[in-house]
């Protein structure tokens, strides 16, 4: 695991950022051979998506040739509402640079048959061979994508029941009303997630103190499901100062340190 300690959430914006567009360039795509992408949705991420609009305006990066896959989308909630991922990902960032239609892919949280759309998603994903790169948040509790505690760690994609917990914490979303915020959610499972070549979290806030250090001290465990990024080979963890307050001086001066010499690989 890498671990990017940085100052502010403006920091993490921008490096997240310039790293994606890093790994798209580096794997030069073409229409035949697309680069993988998956993303969040979240209000961490959003700092993210304007740096990567920026950077493509600026000529830096095309996502002419870049396949996405969302994380997550609510059930049974119109694609059109303002709260919807769909809704999200379009106004935030997929209206705002040059990928095409065809390219992207966002769970359908309105299909009468759940299973058949996980199923289909799975091998949607399956047919690219892997996604190259998953950048994620993470939730208060530990969370990611919508995996919510006491979740499977060997799950793939499916319908999940949202916990009293994400509810509250979603229904800022929702006029601050939880009986508004949708109750299940499809989304990928933590082993899509793990199957992904590279995996890059964006953990800010000292709300997510608790979560930065199940997921870098912590035991891998089911209740944290992000714990399971230390079972990957390539994951990526960028925080600010305020989420690093739970970790030991010397796990963040280890991961400090560290990052001035060391030598990455991707393979
Ligand atoms: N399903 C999403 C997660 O993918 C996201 O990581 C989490 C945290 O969101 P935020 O970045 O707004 O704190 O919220 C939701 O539960």
């Amino acid at each position: 695991m890498r671990l990017i300690p940085l100052k502010n959430d403006e920091q993490v914006a921008k490096w997240s950022a310039q790293h994606i567009v890093d790994r798209i360039n580096a794997f030069n795509p073409t229409e035949d051979r697309p680069f993988v992408l998956g993303l969040p949705t979240g209000g961490t991420p959003l700092k993210t998506y304007r740096e990567l609009i920026k950077l493509y305006q600026a000529g830096k990066v095309s996502f002419k040739h870049v396949v996405t896959f969302n994380m997550d989308e609510y059930v049974g909630l119109p694609k059109e509402h303002p709260q919807s991922y769909h809704s999200f990902m379009y106004n935030n960032f997929f209206n705002h640079v040059d990928i095409p239609e065809k390219n992207i892919n966002i769970l359908d949280g309105n299909t009468p048959d759940h299973d058949a759309e996980c199923r289909r998603y799975e091998e949607k994903i399956k047919s690219y061979g892997k996604i190259n790169l998953f950048m994620g948040g993470v939730g208060v509790d530990g969370h990611i994508a919508f995996n919510e505690p006491a979740s499977s760690l060997s799950s793939r994609t499916r319908i999940k029941t949202l916990t009293p917990d994400t509810l509250i914490a979603n229904s800022r979303f929702f006029n601050n009303d939880v009986s508004q915020v949708p109750k299940y959610a499809l989304t990928i499972g933590v082993a899509t997630l793990l199957d992904a070549e590279e995996v890059m979290l964006l953990i800010t806030g000292h709300q997510k103190a608790l979560a930065l250090q199940a997921c870098v001290e912590g035991a891998v465990n089911h209740l944290w499901t992000v714990s399971t990024l230390q079972l990957h080979r390539h994951s990526i963890v960028v925080c600010d100062e305020p989420a690093t307050q739970e970790l030991k001086v010397k796990t963040v001066k280890y991961f400090t340190e560290l990052e001035a010499y060391a030598i990455h690989s991707v393979i």
